[in-house]
């Protein structure tokens, strides 16, 4: 596990973890967007559902956190009430027209896609962040509740974990930005409840574009499931009054 002085490095970016009290006793109110949420789950810590392989892989990335080169991403349900609040008028600005069609009432019950799931069911993942080499690197073991052809992970939940990670990518660097386009090579079918290893690349920034690449791989790295390259948009500066990259990488206010 982390040295102290690893767990103070993360601690300064990210203001949690390692001790750090939870939300509730920061005395952040648990109270998001008018709904209930638990805010100190962070579902990036491992937990009994994990396999030996994500737990030995999430030790390995751990200990490359000491000397600061890495840092493990924390992973909430939901970001801070204050956070949600000002992301919401964000992106309600930005996409006005959605938001006229967005049905209040039922985003009393939204929540993070890759979060949603019953422990072990869906996506148990972690990334793992180096800002020298613009690399994330998602360690993920996918549940049974993701299956497409018997016995393999279904085309879509391969695609989600892969956004997730490239999007992460993308938010490190860029901020606020969409997936504008995702292209994917499904090269080997992947074996339901595995883990598997995604390393992704941030390639180029071009203006407002950020082209973010990625291979999923087996652990041993024999094995090249799916390769994908992706465009994410950043929006646009000029209205941006909120800062993801800071969230992701700081998720509770101190
Ligand atoms: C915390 C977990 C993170 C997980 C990450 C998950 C992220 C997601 O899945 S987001 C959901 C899926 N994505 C979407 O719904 C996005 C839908 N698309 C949009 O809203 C808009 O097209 C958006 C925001 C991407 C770009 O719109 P806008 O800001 O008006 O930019 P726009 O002016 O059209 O384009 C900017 C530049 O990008 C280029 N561009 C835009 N889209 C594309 C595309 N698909 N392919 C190639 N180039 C493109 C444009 O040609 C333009 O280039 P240039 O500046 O050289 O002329």
């Amino acid at each position: 596990m982390l040295g102290r002085g690893a767990a103070r490095a993360l601690g300064a970016l990210r203001g949690v973890r390692g001790g750090a009290p939870p939300a509730r006793s920061l005395g952040l109110s648990r109270r998001l967007l008018s709904f209930e949420k638990v805010l100190d789950k962070d579902h990036s810590l491992p937990k009994p559902c994990w396999g030996k392989d994500m737990r030995r892989l999430f030790d390995q990335f751990t200990k490359k956190c000491e000397d600061g080169s890495w840092i493990q991403l924390a992973s909430y349900e939901q970001i801070s009430a204050q956070r949600s609040q000002d992301f919401s008028a964000f992106i309600h600005a930005y996409f006005p027209s959605a938001s006229e069609v967005i049905n209040k009432e039922k985003l009393s019950q939204a929540q993070l896609f890759t979060r949603g799931f019953e422990d072990g069911m869906g996506f148990e993942y972690v990334m793992f962040y180096n800002k020298a080499e613009k690399r994330i690197v998602c360690v993920f073991q996918g549940g049974p509740h993701l299956q497409g052809m018997p016995g393999f992970f279904h085309g879509g939940a391969t695609a989600t974990i892969i956004d997730a990670t490239v999007g992460m990518n993308a938010i490190v660097s860029g901020g606020i930005v969409m997936t504008a386009n995702l292209n994917i090579n499904f090269k080997s079918p992947i074996p339901l409840c595995s883990t598997v290893l995604i390393n992704s690349q941030l390639d180029k920034i071009e203006g407002r574009k950020l082209f973010v690449s990625c291979k999923v791989q087996s652990i041993d790295g024999k094995i090249l499931y799916t390769e994908a390259t992706s465009l994410f948009i950043m929006l646009e500066p000029k209205k941006k009054k909120y800062d993801l990259k800071e969230a992701v990488l700081n998720p509770l206010p101190a």
